[in-house]
C-alpha cells in the first residue's frame, strides 16, 4: 500500500481528500502531511535504526521471528495468517476481541500480578522460576532498573498539561493576523496578548498569564513533544498502568498533527522494552483503532465496523468486537496506524480543509502470557490510548457551514462539554463522576479512575483572530491541570496551613502560619525535572521567591506600551496568578479555589510588585511583629479574598456563557440546557454561599480587631 494516504471522511459524509499544507509557512508542499510533513519523517532515522535493531532481536531470539498474525498492508484482518500455526485467527487469539464475559476487559487481577510484577520482582527475581533472567543483562541491572521504574512511577504526576502553540499558518498570514501568544523559551508559561477596546474605542492590551506542566512553542518538534508527554509514561505501562493522552484544542490548531506521531514513537519504545529490557518475560503488543464519530464508535482497522461499549460486573469499560492486532515490529504498527487515519472522518471547516470530525483513540495494550505459552491467551498488564479529539467550535464559528458539519459540530461539542464536567467533577471531589455522559468520556474512564496517567496536550494557534478560542482551550487546560498530583499535595499543605490557622486562638498567630506554609514551601525545593523530566510546576507555583521573579521577567521580556486603563479597569491583585498563588493558602483555606486562570494589564508591573511585597509570607517573618500591623495585613488579606472570589464567581459566568455557547449547537438543546444550566446554578449558588461565608469571616476579624484595639488601649 502506499504511504501516502490520506485521511477521508467516513461513507456517511461526503468525501474530501485533505489538502495538505501548503498554507503552512514552514511546511513543504506535500502528499502526505504525517509522513513527510510530521515527525515521522524526522523520526524516520531513529525508527530506522531500531528496526535494524529489533530485527537483529529477531534473529537472536526467537520470539521475533515473524509475525504471522501481523496484517500485511492491504490485507483485510479477516484474512490475515494465522498465529503461529495454531490455527487461531489473530482476533481469536486475542482475547483483546473485548467480549463481555472474556477477560481481557480486566488487568490482571493484583493477586495473579503479584507474582510476576514488576513491582514485585526484586523481592521474587531469585525464586521465582518463571522469571528468567533477561539474556546479556546482568541480574543486578534488571534490579536496579526494576527499582528505578518503581521510583518514576511514584514521580509521574497523574495528570500532566503541557501546551503546544503551533505557528501561523499562511491563511493567517496573509489576513494580517499577529502571533499574540508569547513563550519564553524554556520556560512552562505562556502569555496571551488580547487585544481589547474600551467604550471610546482606544485601543488596549490585556495579558493573559498561564503556567502548565510544560509549554512548547512553534519550534519545538514533534519529536521533542513526544520525549515531553508520551516517553515517561512508556515504562510505566508494564506496571499495571493505564494511561491516556489525548490532544485537545479548536479546529485546525495541530492536534492531528501533534497526535498522529506519538502511537509510533511509543510503540517503537515498547517493542524496545519487550525485545531487550524485559526480554523473555511474556509481554507482547497489542493495536487497536477506532473512532467515536457521532457518538458511535467504528473500527478504523476493521472497514469501519460498529462496534458497541458496554460496562462489565466491575465497571470495565469494553468495547465488543474491537479488531486487536499483535504486532512485534514498529512496521507493523506504523502500517496499521496509516490504514486507520485513512479510514477515519474528516471534513472541512472554515479554520481547517480537512478537519477530523471525530475523536479517533489508538489503543496500544501490553499483555502478558500467563505461563509463556502461546496456548493460554495473554492477559492485559497495562495500556496507552492516544485519542485526537474532534475540533471544538463555537456557534460562530460554523455559520458557512452545511447542516451535517453542524450536525457534527453539536456532537463533537457536546462529547466536549462531557469531558468538561467529568473533569470539573473530578476537581470538585464529587463522589459521582458523569462518565456516561458521552461515549468519549465513558472510553476516557480509565483515564480517570485508578493507576492511570494523562497526558493532556492542549493546541492553540497564535493567531489573534484566534485569540477567544486560545484563551477557551487554556483555561480548560487549567481546569485539568488542577487535578494533578503535584496541586492536590499544595492543597494538601495549604490544608494544613488552613486548619492551623483556623484554629490559632489570637491573631497574633498569623505571623507563626505564614511562616509554616513558607517552611513547608521550602521543603517543597526547587524547580526541576524528576527523573522523567516532568516538571514540578506545582513547586513552582508555591515558591514565593518565583512569584517574585517571574512578573517583572515577563514583563521586561514583553515590553508592551503601557495603555490607559481607568482605575474601574484596573485588575484586582488577587487576579495576578503567581501572586495569586504564593498567597494561596488564603484562597485555599477554605477550599474555595481561585479561578485557575488569571488576567493582568500590562501596565501595573509596579503594583504587582508592590502586590508581591506585601503579600509575601516571608514579610510576616522579616517584618517586626506588631499587632496592628498583623491585623491589618489580615483584614486586608480578607477582603482580598472576598474580591477573589467575587472575581470567581464573574469568571464563572464567563464560562457559562462559553458553554451556552456551544450548547446552542447541541442536538437538543432542551434537555440538555434545563439540565447543564441546573448544574451551572448549583455551581452559582455554591460559589455565592462562598462569597457570604467569606463576609461572615471578615466581619468577624472586624470585630475581633475592634476588641483588641479596646484591649490594648486599656490601661
Ligand atoms: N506545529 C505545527 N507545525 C507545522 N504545521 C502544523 C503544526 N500544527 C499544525 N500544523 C498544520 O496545521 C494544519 C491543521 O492541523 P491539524 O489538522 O493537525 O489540526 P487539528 O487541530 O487536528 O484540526 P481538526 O480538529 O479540525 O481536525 C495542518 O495542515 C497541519 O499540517
Amino acid at each position: 500500500m502506499s504511504l501516502a494516504v490520506g485521511r477521508r471522511r467516513s461513507t456517511t459524509v461526503a468525501h474530501h481528500q485533505r489538502q495538505y499544507s501548503d498554507n503552512f509557512l514552514e511546511s513543504s508542499t506535500n502528499t502526505n502531511r504525517w509522513l513527510q510533513n510530521s515527525p515521522i519523517e524526522e523520526f524516520g532515522t531513529r525508527l530506522g535504526r531500531n528496526v535494524q535493531q529489533l530485527r537483529s532481536g529477531v534473529n537472536a531470539g526467537s520470539e521475533l521471528d515473524s509475525d504471522p498474525s501481523t496484517p500485511l498492508m492491504g490485507c483485510r484482518p479477516t484474512s490475515l495468517k494465522l498465529l503461529a500455526g495454531d490455527g487461531v485467527s489473530p482476533c481469536e487469539l486475542s482475547p483483546g476481541l473485548l467480549d463481555l464475559n472474556s477477560l481481557d476487559t480486566e488487568l490482571l487481577p493484583e493477586q495473579a500480578f503479584r507474582t510476576e510484577s514488576l513491582y514485585e520482582s526484586e523481592a521474587f527475581l531469585p525464586t521465582n522460576k518463571l522469571m528468567r533472567k533477561p539474556r546479556g543483562m546482568p541480574e543486578n541491572n534488571l534490579l536496579r532498573s526494576f527499582s528505578a521504574e518503581r521510583e518514576r512511577a511514584n514521580n509521574v504526576a497523574k495528570i500532566k498539561v503541557v501546551v503546544r502553540k503551533r505557528p501561523l499558518n499562511r491563511k493567517e498570514a496573509t489576513k494580517n493576523e499577529e502571533d499574540i501568544v508569547t513563550i519564553e523559551p524554556g520556560s512552562n508559561f505562556l502569555t496571551v496578548h488580547e487585544t481589547k477596546f474600551k467604550v471610546d474605542l482606544t485601543e488596549y492590551e490585556e495579558n493573559h498569564d498561564f503556567v502548565f506542566d510544560a509549554v512548547l512553542n512553534e519550534n519545538v518538534s514533534n519529536e521533542e513533544v513526544y520525549s515531553e508527554t508520551v516517553e515517561p509514561i512508556v515504562p510505566l505501562i508494564f506496571q499495571r498502568t493505564k494511561a491516556t493522552c489525548f490532544a485537545y484544542g479548536q479546529t485546525g490548531s495541530g492536534k492531528t498533527y501533534t497526535m498522529q506521531p506519538l502511537p509510533l514513537k511509543a510503540s517503537e519504545d515498547i517493542l524496545r522494552l519487550i525485545h531487550f529490557d524485559f526480554r523473555n518475560q511474556g509481554f507482547q503488543l497489542f493495536v487497536s483503532f477506532f473512532e467515536i464519530y457521532g457518538g458511535k464508535l467504528f473500527d478504523l482497522l476493521n472497514d469501519r465496523r460498529k462496534l458497541c461499549m458496554r460496562e462489565d460486573g466491575k465497571q470495565q469499560v469494553c468495547i465488543v468486537g474491537l479488531q486487536e492486532f499483535r504486532v512485534s515490529s514498529v512496521e507493523t504498527v506504523k502500517e496499521l496506524i496509516e490504514r486507520g487515519s485513512a479510514t477515519r472522518s474528516t471534513g472541512t471547516t472554515g479554520a481547517n480543509e480537512e478537519s477530523s470530525r471525530s475523536h479517533a483513540i489508538l489503543q496500544l495494550v501490553i499483555k502478558k502470557s500467563v505461563d509463556f505459552s502461546e496456548t493460554k491467551p495473554a492477559r492485559p498488564v497495562g495500556k496507552l490510548s492516544f485519542i485526537d479529539l474532534a475540533g471544538s467550535e463555537r456557534g460562530a464559528d460554523t455559520t458557512d457551514n452545511d447542516k451535517q458539519t453542524r450536525m457534527e459540530g453539536a456532537e463533537i461539542n457536546k462529547s466536549l462539554l462531557a469531558l468538561k464536567e467529568c473533569i470539573r467533577a473530578l476537581d470538585n471531589d464529587q463522589g459521582h463522576i458523569p462518565f456516561r455522559g458521552s461515549k468519549l468520556t465513558e472510553v476516557l474512564r480509565d483515564s480517570f479512575v485508578g493507576d492511570s496517567r494523562t497526558v493532556m496536550i492542549s493546541c492553540i494557534s497564535p493567531s489573534s483572530g484566534s485569540c477567544e478560542h486560545t484563551l477557551n482551550t487554556l483555561r480548560y487546560a487549567d481546569r485539568v491541570k488542577s487535578l494533578s498530583k503535584a496541586n492536590s499535595s499544595k492543597k494538601d499543605v495549604l490544608s494544613l496551613y488552613s486548619s492551623v490557622r483556623d484554629s490559632s486562638p489570637s491573631p497574633f498567630s498569623s505571623a507563626s502560619v505564614t511562616q509554616t506554609v513558607s517552611e513547608d514551601s521550602g521543603t517543597i525545593g526547587p524547580i526541576g525535572n524528576n527523573r522523567f523530566g516532568w516538571q514540578k510546576h506545582a513547586k513552582k507555583e508555591t515558591s514565593p521567591s518565583d512569584c517574585m521573579e517571574t512578573y517583572p521577567k515577563l514583563k521586561a521580556e514583553r515590553n508592551v506600551a503601557a495603555p490607559l486603563l481607568s482605575s474601574s479597569q484596573k485588575p484586582q491583585p488577587s487576579s495576578f496568578r503567581n501572586n495569586a498563588e504564593c498567597d494561596a493558602g488564603y484562597e485555599e483555606a477554605y477550599e474555595q479555589k481561585m479561578p485557575a486562570w488569571v488576567t493582568k494589564t500590562s501596565e501595573k508591573a509596579s503594583d504587582v510588585n508592590k502586590w508581591t511585597n506585601e503579600r509575601h509570607p516571608s514579610d510576616f517573618r522579616t517584618k517586626p511583629t506588631h499587632a496592628d500591623d498583623d491585623l491589618d495585613a489580615l483584614l486586608k488579606d480578607e477582603e482580598d479574598l472576598v474580591n477573589a472570589h467575587r472575581k470567581q464567581v464573574e469568571d464563572t459566568i464567563a464560562i457559562v456563557r462559553e458553554e451556552m455557547d456551544l450548547l446552542a449547537l447541541a442536538d437538543k438543546p432542551g434537555n440538555q440546557l434545563d439540565t447543564y444550566i441546573s448544574s451551572l446554578n448549583a455551581i452559582l449558588t455554591q460559589k455565592a454561599a462562598g462569597i457570604s461565608l467569606l463576609q461572615t469571616r471578615l466581619a468577624s476579624f472586624q470585630r475581633r480587631l475592634s476588641d483588641y484595639s479596646v484591649l490594648s488601649s486599656a490601661p
